[in-house]
């Protein structure tokens, strides 16, 4: 299993090891960037009905989508960009001494997923969730405070647009206003909580053969991306008629946010919303970074299909901190591994566990 040991200076490197030689790349073509199928761009501005159509939409179809009149300051999002940068600007030592530990979730590391490849990704991230109190006075002993009120102030922001946002997926969804009142039974859903993840891909120099962050879904319910003006985010996209699936770049647009559908709201639509298999491709030329808030529901709220479907769950309810113990073991099988199946929608049936919000 690859650990922070096989890690070592990019910048110093002029050819890609074997250690970080990917076999395929390729192994779905990559659609024409100029072609008609490009990510929906949604701004959040529009008429909370239009809005709402157009979120379905996109996430029926897509899994992701990108929003403008977002309201998140540009100033906010540069900041974060500046000190993402100088975060991972610091000596290897020194970002290490900020080494997120085996057990943990927060801190500086290889790629979370690392454990389920055998080739090492062209990457490193630092995760943040609650306080970056303890790790940024590691980091910078004398001069952390920037980095903390940079962190606070963006998770508030992202916060506030997560909730907005669910809303409008719930309510997409066919809940009404009442259901999603703070005391009403599905309010849990909207007490979103964040982890930010800090995510920067070196200048590569063979980038046919590096990989940035291996195809994955995210965990929660939304994530907000905000990247940096370089791309390298991409989709999987099914073909509506029956051609192979591509590659679909998410380019770079200024002031808008990328927002890709998670695993819990795959499960809460039943499956109508398509969490999204996306990757990062790195650069020859330029060094990359990008910041996503990965939101959800308190980690012990139960999320399951919701009960405006007519017919039966085809998940079972699931914690966001029971899922997560799943995705660390199974990846990218874990969705797969809590679907209903019909027997064991009869067993559940008779203890009557289901339980649909
Ligand atoms: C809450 C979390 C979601 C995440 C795992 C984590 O505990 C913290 C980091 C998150 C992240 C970011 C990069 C991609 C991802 C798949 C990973 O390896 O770490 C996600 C995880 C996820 O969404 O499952
Ligand atoms: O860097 C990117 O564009 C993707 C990052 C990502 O997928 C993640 O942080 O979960
Ligand atoms: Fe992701």
């Amino acid at each position: 299993m690859p650990s922070l040991s096989d890690h070592f200076e990019f910048d110093s490197i002029c050819e890609v090891p074997d250690s970080h030689a990917w076999p395929s790349l390729h192994d779905y073509p990559s659609a024409d960037p100029l072609g008609p199928d490009s990510v929906p761009i949604i701004d959040l501005r529009g008429s909370c009905s239009d809005t709402m159509k157009f979120i379905k939409h996109a996430c029926e179809r897509w899994g992701v989508f990108m929003v403008t009149g977002h309201g998140v300051p540009g100033d906010i999002l540069n900041q974060l960009e500046s000190e993402t940068c100088r975060l991972f600007s610091l000596p290897t030592k020194q970002k290490l001494k900020a080494a997120r530990p085996p057990d943990g979730v927060s801190g500086y590391g290889l790629a979370r997923i690392s454990s389920f490849f055998s080739k090492l990704m062209w990457y490193e991230g630092f995760t943040i969730s609650g306080s970056p109190l303890d790790h940024a006075r590691k980091l910078w002993p004398h001069d952390y405070s920037k980095f903390c009120e940079t962190i606070e102030g963006y998770n508030k922001e992202m916060k506030k647009l997560a909730e907005r946002v669910m809303n409008l997926v719930l309510l997409s969804l066919g809940l009404n206003e009442d259901d999603l009142g703070w005391a009403g039974p599905v309010g849990d859903l909207l007490k979103v909580s964040g982890v930010l993840q800090l995510n920067s891909y070196p200048a590569c120099p063979d980038p046919d053969r590096a990989m940035g962050l291996a195809a994955h879904t995210d965990s929660g319910f939304l994530t907000i991306l905000h990247q940096t003006n370089t791309s390298g985010l991409q989709i999987l996209r099914a073909q509506d008629q029956h051609g192979p699936a591509r590659w679909v770049t998410v380019p770079p647009v200024p002031g808008a946010l990328v927002i890709n559908v998670g695993d819990l709201s795959h499960i809460l639509s039943n499956g109508r919303f398509q969490s999204v298999l996306h990757r990062a491709v790195v650069n020859r030329i330029h060094h990359r970074y990008s910041m996503a808030y990965i939101c959800g529901p308190p980690a012990h709220t139960k999320v399951s299909p919701l009960r405006t479907f007519s017919g039966r769950p085809v998940y079972r309810a699931v914690t966001w901190a029971e899922y997560l113990g799943l995705k660390g073991k199974l990846f990218n099988q874990a969705l797969a591994s809590i679907r209903v199946t019909d027997e064991t929608w009869e067993d559940h049936n008779n203890a009557s566990v289901i339980t649909c919000v």
